[in-house]
């Protein structure tokens, strides 16, 4: 059965690209996105993207991923990462393992992005690499049985 994948990206991620880019690079998220359906239809599998400003859209598409039979997800929270207890909470109700993904590297910015609700609960953390880490992690997904 050919594994099915889901990449979500939290607040503000449909941004990339168009400020900071000494931060998060020059890649948009539709860059990111055509890269990752790629990678995963080149493994055999298929890739579904989704982005969203709103907290309660990106559980809603969690609670969805359940009921599709989604394998592996792949998140970049976003500022969400910091702050989202009901995030946490709706990737570990519905068992669906998860790469954490970070473009930055949180741990060298502001105090308050050293902390992650996911990361405690997640397969693994990748962050500070650049939209690399998103790479990584669906090779990661992909591999996992
Ligand atoms: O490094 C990341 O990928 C991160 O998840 C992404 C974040 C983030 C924050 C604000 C905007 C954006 S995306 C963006 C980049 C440049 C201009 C506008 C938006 C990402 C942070 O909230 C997190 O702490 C870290």
């Amino acid at each position: 059965m050919a594994k099915k994948l889901l990449l979500l990206n939290g607040p503000n991620l449909n941004l990339l690209g168009t400020r900071e880019p000494e931060v998060y690079g020059k890649a948009t998220l539709a860059d990111i996105c055509n890269a990752a359906i790629a990678q995963a239809a080149a493994a055999g599998a298929s890739m579904v993207c989704f982005q969203s400003n709103h907290e309660g859209a990106l559980i809603d598409a969690i609670h969805d991923a359940r009921t599709d039979g989604v394998d592996a997800i792949v998140i970049n929270p976003g500022g969400l990462t910091h702050t989202s207890v009901a995030l946490r909470d709706a990737l570990a109700g519905v068992a669906i393992p998860f790469v954490e993904v970070h473009i930055s590297n949180i741990y060298q910015r502001e105090a308050f992005r050293h902390h992650s609700f996911l990361s405690a609960i997640a397969q693994g953390t990748i962050c500070g690499l650049g939209i690399d880490g998103y790479r990584y992690a669906i090779d990661f997904a992909l591999k996992k049985r």
